[in-house]
């Protein structure tokens, strides 16, 4: 996927600033910067849930906007920061959706065997049968990430999926992010605000500051102190960790 020149302004306010980049295939690359920094702007453009400004994002060199939805749908799959379902849905209803690119309404055998490989890989397997609604916020979260893995798309955008997550199911998920990646060679983005986890589970780091692109580049480059105390304003120690560089702050 490569974006050129990306411009979203809301009023007045300029939120995303000639942002370019190109996302590598197959890899996971991790969005990171301060709150505000238009993380989510850019990734609910680049997966099309909002209109841009101006600039360009192709796929397989086709724009964005000239994909049929559902040709789309079955490449990219999304999970956003809000997720408001107000219809009672149990756990295996809500994967399913995740499933209707590829089969519309009628869900065949080997889509029902793909939500429920969806469902036990995030450890869901015994809530299957339980209403949404009724969960807590991390096993609902692990839900809506079941739901994503269901539509098994060869892109996968997820906006801050360790969110609500605690730390088995946060160190999980990233886990399951590396193996889309290695495993299935799916191209994976994440917006993350853990910076160790962008630095232990990706290949490329994508760190935002106002509105533009900072630096795009491969995890040990973008961890600095340097970098990162641009970003957040908070002093930094790097130290190397089973050959990763993670980050010490308080
Ligand atoms: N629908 C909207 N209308 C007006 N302003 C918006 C809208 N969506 C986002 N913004 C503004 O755009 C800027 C970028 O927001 P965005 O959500 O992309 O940031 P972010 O980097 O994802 O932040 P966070 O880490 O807090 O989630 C912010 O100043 C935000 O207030």
């Amino acid at each position: 996927m490569k974006i050129n020149g990306l411009y979203k302004s809301f009023g007045t306010k300029i939120v995303v600033n000639d942002v370019s980049f190109t996302i590598p295939k197959g890899k996971v690359t991790a969005l990171i910067g301060p709150n505000g920094a238009g993380k989510s702007t850019v990734l609910n453009m680049i997966t099309r849930l909002i209109a841009r400004d101006a600039g360009r994002i192709l796929i397989d060199d086709k724009d964005l906007a000239d994909y049929q939805s559902h040709d789309l749908a079955k490449r990219l799959a999304i999970l956003t920061q809000t997720n408001h379902i107000t219809m009672k849905l149990t756990v295996r209803e809500l994967v399913a959706f995740g499933r209707f690119p590829h089969a519309g309404s009628r869900l065949g055998q080997a889509d029902w065997a793909k939500v429920d490989e969806a469902i036990a890989y995030m450890e869901m397997s015994e809530f299957s049968s339980r209403f949404i609604d009724e969960l807590s916020g991390g096993q609902r979260q692990r839900a809506y990430i079941a739901m994503v893995l269901a539509q098994d798309t060869e892109y996968v955008f997820l906006d801050e999926p360790t969110n609500n997550l605690d730390i088995y199911h946060s160190s999980n998920m990233m886990k399951l992010c590396r193996k889309f990646s290695d495993e299935l060679g799916k191209t994976v983005i994440l917006v993350l605000h853990e910076i160790n986890f962008a630095a232990c589970y990706s290949d490329y780091i994508g760190a935002f500051k106002d509105g533009a692109l900072y630096q795009f580049d491969t995890v040990d480059k973008v961890m600095t102190a340097e970098t990162l105390k641009a970003l957040y304003q908070v002093d930094f120690q790097i130290q190397q960790l089973n050959g990763k560089p993670v980050s010490l702050y308080y």
